[in-house]
């Protein structure tokens, strides 16, 4: 068959070319400082971006510092609640105003869920587990789980888990490292700890991650994944993107490759336990509980779902936890003053005696307004959870006054608040334990608007307490028996991802205190 090819007149395709420029010309000058077809929100303060493509280019110049830039925007804004445009990325209007912050989590709460941009770009690694779900299937998930956050757990069996990996870690690492002088990455040991103390208290398996000197395959594929999942959110085309890659770099470990390693794992701890269980043993963990749960069908949980819930209790009992450790070391290292301070606190009430009786060290510890105040501190500058998301099911307006309509993506920044000296004043980028401390000595609470390092509202964090024992017996087991110096040439970072890690960990000396 012969194949005729069509030429157009000469005049006609000038025609048609000159169309399309007059057409480019004239929509980049009616969206001449955002996205195209994107509408302006009057009432909203907006960051001026580039025509057609908005704040696309700049949000991808700062992806990788990307908690920094906002910073910078509500700072040269001059405001505690901006919008972007930016081309292929939903709208989004970003606060930092404490009182929004509250009215979202927790006055109307019911008006913000997590949306569908969130859900699909979490999907593959959180499924519907406790993070990624919403309604009825987020409350039997929170109702099954705060069973095990009661107080004769955190006394007995929590605490004493702690103890023991600290134990653990003093005598097989630190020790030997005072005596070898071999420099160690807090921040991996801290992963290392919380992983093998999570999996062990959630859900019965001893990982022994610290007795060994490699990378734990299950915790390297899940910071690989975790990190390729929150580059969803800011690459419209991720979808693309990650097909290309696994094109033209195919020795590159692929996401299918890092979700197989963690969904093994998953299964391989629930398939565990269903031996553990069929041979008639009781055990009532986590796990054990969710394996005995039904959900909103009323049936009894399938190997998805507990895939699903054993990977999002993963990344709430391990990753924050570990990243709050290390960011308090590197405070302390930075602050000798507090330091010191910490340090007459804990040698004040963490005797011998105390150290390995669980109950009593776990009361004492509670009652140690500095240490408390410090690990706030911490995490008022480096909140575990630096942004997040939510989606509003319905028109609302905010306490400042910001509308919001149905299907905007709303966005607060506790790393960009924390900072923020309109919310915590001049000082607001120092490190200060003293401001949260009352003139009376006594611990000062602030408002979960203020402080959403844990959420707030019926979405709070649910291992709140958990993560405060954890860090306080790790943080003063470790500081009473060690002192730790920063090593020399080394960039401490966070790198973007979910939570705050450390892009490069943190290297340090250990020397033992003189008792
Ligand atoms: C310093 C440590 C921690 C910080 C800063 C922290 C912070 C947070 C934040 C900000 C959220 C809200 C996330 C969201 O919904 O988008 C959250 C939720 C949650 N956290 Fe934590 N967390 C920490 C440790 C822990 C630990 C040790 C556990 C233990 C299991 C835990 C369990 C949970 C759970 C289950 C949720 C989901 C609550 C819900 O949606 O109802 N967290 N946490």
């Amino acid at each position: 068959m012969s194949s005729k090819k069509i030429t157009l007149p000469h005049s006609v395709s000038t025609y048609v070319g000159g169309a399309a420029v007059a057409s480019l010309a004239i929509l980049s000058a009616i969206y001449h400082d955002r996205a195209i077809f994107d509408e302006t929100r009057k009432d909203i303060l907006t960051e001026k971006g580039w025509p057609l493509v908005g704040s696309l280019p700049a949000l991808i110049q700062g992806k990788d510092r990307l908690h920094d830039f906002l910073v910078e925007s509500f700072y040269r804004l001059d405001r505690l609640t901006l919008t972007m445009s930016a081309l292929g990325i939903p709208r989004h209007i970003g606060t930092i105003d404490p009182a929004n912050v509250e009215h979202i989590l927790k006055h109307n709460f019911e008006n913000y869920i997590k949306g569908p941009e969130f859900h699909s770009a979490m999907n593959d690694l959180f499924g519907d587990g406790i993070f990624n779900a919403n309604g009825e299937d987020w409350k039997y998930q929170r109702k099954t789980a705060s069973h095990i956050f009661n107080v004769k757990n955190f006394r007995d069996q929590f605490t004493d888990v702690f103890v023991h990996e600290i134990d653990f870690m003093s005598d097989n690492i630190l020790d030997k490292a005072t005596e070898t002088s071999e420099l160690v990455d807090f921040h991996d040991l801290m992963y290392k700890f919380t992983l093998d103390s999570f999996i062990l208290l959630g859900f019965g398996v001893r990982l022994n991650g610290l007795a060994s000197k490699e990378v734990v395959p299950f915790a390297e594929s899940f910071d690989i994944a975790q990190k390729n999942t929150f580059q969803r959110f800011v690459n419209p085309i991720w979808k693309v993107t990650e097909r290309i890659q696994s094109v033209v770099m195919p020795w590159r470990r692929s996401m299918n490759y890092h979700l197989n390693v963690v969904d093994t794992f998953a299964r391989e701890v629930t398939e565990k336990r269903r031996v553990q269980l069929a041979k008639g043993e009781i055990h009532t963990d986590l796990l054990s509980r969710f394996m005995s749960a039904r959900n909103t069908k009323g049936d009894l949980l399938n190997n998805t779902e507990l895939r699903d819930i054993v990977l999002n209790f993963v990344i709430a009992g391990r990753d924050t936890t570990a990243q709050a450790l290390s960011w308090t070391l590197y405070m302390l290292l930075c602050h000798p003053r507090v330091e010191q301070k910490l340090l007459n606190e804990i040698n004040e009430n963490i005797t011998d005696k105390v150290m390995h009786n669980s109950p009593e060290l776990y009361e004492t510890i509670k009652n140690m307004t500095y240490a408390h105040a410090v690990f706030y501190e911490v995490l008022r500058l480096y909140p575990s959870v630096p942004q997040n998301q939510k989606f509003a099911l319905d028109n609302d307006i905010w306490p400042d006054g910001t509308h919001v309509r149905k299907g905007d993506y709303i966005l607060w920044s506790p790393y960009a608040q924390g900072r923020c000296e309109k919310v915590w004043g001049p000082d607001a980028k120092q490190f200060n334990p003293e401001r949260w401390i009352t003139p009376q000595g006594d611990l000062r609470r602030e408002s979960q608007g203020q402080w959403p390092a844990f959420h707030a509202g019926p979405r709070v964090c649910l291992g709140q307490n958990l993560a405060t024992l954890e860090t306080l017996v790790a943080i003063t087991f470790l500081i009473k028996r060690y002192k730790f110096h920063l090593a020399p040439n080394q960039e401490i970072t966070y790198q973007i991802s979910l939570t705050l890690p450390m892009m490069n960990g943190i290297k340090v000396s250990v020397e033992k205190r003189q008792q």
